[in-house]
């Protein structure tokens, strides 16, 4: 159970239009393509999973794309590795900002074209390119995969029949055409855990929500893992950052701590600023979720 959980953070808030009309655009997205590139991020790979994205993705191929890697250090990548092989699943592991573990996921990408060929071919069609599309949560780094695949690629748009004209197919190769444009998952509503480390990751949207009792879940969540696996932590984050040991702090008291040390006791100020460093990377390279925390694994 979440870490996050004594925070009852109804204080964050969606805008129901906005979440309609992005499941309505990816859901028509999703009727174009044969393969589905989902995108999660690294730091949160079970959080920047959509509960309902099986159902929407029907029997369509999905490649598992899990993005910032470089966000999380090398020992915590390999337990999720792990973790998701138990699952039963290949996670593709990418940086998108630098193009590594791009082209392995293009492969995969191109491989379901092979099958979907043979199908073809055993119903007397002629074969044709894969179509693929990526998406996944807000800042998870869609564009950013999308502009590593294009590369120096000139954008062809295609007129196809039924197809929506802000929607362009590019074609990356013989066997794989994509769409421009991701597909942005709505955000799950229910699970405030969940919304917490997507609030702190900033993969939350356009969402509002309250910057101490984020910045405070976030230290809380720190501490928790730091007992538990601190193996897959850099070690003294924060105290190397901020020069302010958090030990015998809760995540509300350190935040406090932190003002009167840093901030001239400006809560708010040390809250946005606790958050940025994170998401800048300035603390090092801290998960927000570890395997053990999940069924099946303990
Ligand atoms: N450190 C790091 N940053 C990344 C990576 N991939 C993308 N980014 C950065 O993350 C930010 C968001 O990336 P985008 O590609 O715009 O994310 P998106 O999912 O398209 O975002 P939306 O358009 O908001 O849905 C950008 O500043 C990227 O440079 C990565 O693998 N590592």
């Amino acid at each position: 159970m979440g870490i996050t959980q004594n925070y009852k953070l109804n204080t964050i808030q969606w805008y129901p239009g906005h979440i309609a009309k992005a499941e309505k655009q990816l859901k028509e997205q999703l009727k174009l393509v044969d393969v589905v590139l989902e995108v999660r991020d690294a730091r949160i790979p079970v959080s920047t999973h959509h509960p309902q994205l099986q159902e929407w993705i029907g029997n369509k191929s999905r490649v598992l794309v899990i993005n910032r890697f470089d966000m999380i250090l090398p020992q915590t990548k390999q337990a999720w590795i792990n973790w998701f092989k138990r699952q039963g699943e290949v996670p593709y592991y990418t940086n998108a900002q630098h193009g590594q573990g791009v082209p392995a996921v293009l492969k995969a990408a191109q491989a379901e074209g092979v099958q979907l060929n043979e199908r073809r071919k055993s119903r007397g069609m002629l074969p044709r390119p894969v179509r693929a599309v990526v998406i996944g949560f807000p800042n998870v780094g869609k564009s950013a995969l999308i502009n590593r695949i294009l590369g120096k690629r000139v954008v062809e748009s295609a007129a196809r029949p039924g197809v929506t004209r802000s929607l362009r197919w590019v074609r990356i190769s013989d066997e794989l055409e994509l769409l421009d444009a991701p597909g942005v998952i709505p955000l799950k509503l229910q699970n405030q855990d969940a919304a917490v480390k997507l609030a702190i990751c900033d993969d939350i949207g356009d969402a509002s929500y309250d910057n101490q009792l984020v910045a405070a879940a976030f230290l809380d969540i720190i501490s928790y893992l730091e007992a538990v696996a601190p193996e897959l932590l850099p070690k003294q984050a924060l105290n190397e950052r901020y020069k302010l040991d958090p030990t015998e702090h809760t995540g509300e008291g350190y935040l406090h701590a932190l003002a009167e040390h840093r901030y001239k006791g400006d809560v708010e100020r040390t809250a946005r600023q606790l958050l940025t460093d994170y998401r800048k990377g300035f603390l090092g390279q801290i998960p927000l979720e570890i395997p053990t925390q999940f069924s099946g694994d303990e």
